[in-house]
């Protein structure tokens, strides 16, 4: 029988691993080693559940409910959000326990219905609405846009716990639940990637949202998220860290992307790459086929120049970085600036539309695209390397 991992008096972890997740979100973002759904029971006078997990992982939920339990009914269901990862079991949950009253937002309970079912009856819950548990009180805030229009988080001022569900998440799976063992850039690295890939396009959203909760003066234990481990040494940071996430704060950091087949366009970025550096700039460089677009987004987060390059293939530029360009769109970066760059063989276009694209996602161009015709000689490459030294200096 699968068991409830107890995090506090009264807290258990009824979650679940999804060991083989590589893809979350589908195609939209690539992950490395697995998630976790988590659900969490708080045992009171009343028995109250927070979230849920995927649907087909119900059974295995289920089972460290009643781990914990055994016979007793579950009193409160709040569904914090009403995407499948955290709201797909709920049918096979409240199926098991129908007298649990169920608790969501306005837009969960328009999600719910518009997903599950139309019948269950559920109670809406608003910013600052409360309720009491017995021992505990729980509070609630609104969380819209973080991820969805419905999600919440809800605070218990007496266990001093805040369940934020999609907030403050990352996909590190350590199953003794905590960060107390783990390093700390790895887990603020891992929360980065989640925010540049879950929340990217609602910084101002995010920024609101926080400075709500910080204004709330909480006293806060445990921040125990939808995916991922516990934050507990590490709540000052991970705090920390969302208002450099929100705010978009850049570091004298450069990221080159760029898509290349016979390796002239990764000549030239490779030349820039080092020009770059020479005049002071931490630089990331990624060919886009070999590299996720998960990494590409975390790196790009908090750069202060984004370089993009394509070779011209049919006239066009490359698939991968058509893609690319689609994706800064949607990610609405604020603050950043762009170069665009590009060999061809007959057709000198691509770079100047590279140059468009980047401008039109809300990039400030740091000059005209760079275009070079098939492969670059040494004098070219040693004035690509020049031309990123001069701009590294004057950024
Ligand atoms: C499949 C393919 C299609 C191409 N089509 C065009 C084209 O339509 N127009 C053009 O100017 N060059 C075209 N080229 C030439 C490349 O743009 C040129 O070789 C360039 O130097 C390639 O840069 P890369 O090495 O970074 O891929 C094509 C090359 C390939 C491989």
């Amino acid at each position: 029988m699968k068991q409830a991992v107890q995090i506090k008096e009264n807290v258990y972890w009824v979650g679940v691993r999804d060991l083989n997740n590589r893809h979350f979100h589908g195609e939209l973002y690539p992950i490395e080693e697995g998630t976790t759904y988590n659900a969490y029971l708080i045992v009171d006078d009343q028995v109250t559940l927070i979230d849920t997990v995927e649907a087909e992982f119900a059974d295995e939920c289920i089972e460290r409910i009643v781990s914990v339990l055994g016979d007793r009914p579950i009193d409160n269901i709040i569904l914090q959000h009403a995407e499948p990862d955290h709201s797909g079991a709920f049918v096979k949950i409240y199926a098991k326990y129908p007298n649990a009253k169920v608790y969501a937002s306005q837009g969960g309970v328009r999600n719910m219905k518009a997903q599950y079912f139309g019948d269950v009856p559920i109670q809406v819950l608003k910013t600052d609405d409360t309720m009491s548990t017995g021992k505990y009180t729980l509070t609630f805030v609104e969380m819209q846009m973080i991820h969805w229009p419905d999600n919440m988080l809800t605070y218990s001022p007496e266990l001093k716990v805040v369940f934020s569900n999609d907030a403050f998440g990352q996909h590190i799976i350590n199953y003794q639940m905590t960060d107390e063992n783990l390093d700390r850039w790895y887990c603020i690295e891992q929360a980065k990637e989640y925010f540049a890939n879950i929340v990217l396009s609602y910084t101002a959203q995010v920024k609101a949202k926080l400075n709500l909760i910080l204004s709330k003066n909480w006293e806060i234990e445990y921040i125990m998220p939808a995916h991922g481990i516990i934050w507990k040494q590490y709540i000052p940071d991970i705090l920390a860290a969302y208002q450099k996430f929100a705010n978009l704060e850049n570091k004298n950091k450069v990221l080159i992307v760029y898509q290349s087949v016979w390796n002239h366009t990764q000549q030239i970025a490779e030349s820039m790459a080092e020009g770059f550096a020479a005049g002071g700039m931490e630089v990331k460089i990624y060919k886009l086929s070999e590299t996720k677009s998960s990494i590409v987004f975390r790196e790009a987060m908090d750069s202060k120049l984004i370089c993009l390059g394509s070779g011209t293939y049919n006239n066009d530029m490359s698939y991968s970085v058509a893609a690319f360009l689609e994706h800064l769109r949607a990610a609405k970066l604020k603050g950043k600036k762009g170069l665009t760059f590009g060999a061809y063989g007959w057709f000198p276009k691509v770079p100047s539309i590279l140059d468009e694209k980047m401008a039109e996602a809300g990039l400030e161009m740091v000059q005209n695209a760079i275009g070079q015709s098939f492969s670059p000689n040494q004098e070219q490459l040693d004035n690509y390397y020049e031309t990123a030294k001069e701009i590294a200096k004057n950024l």
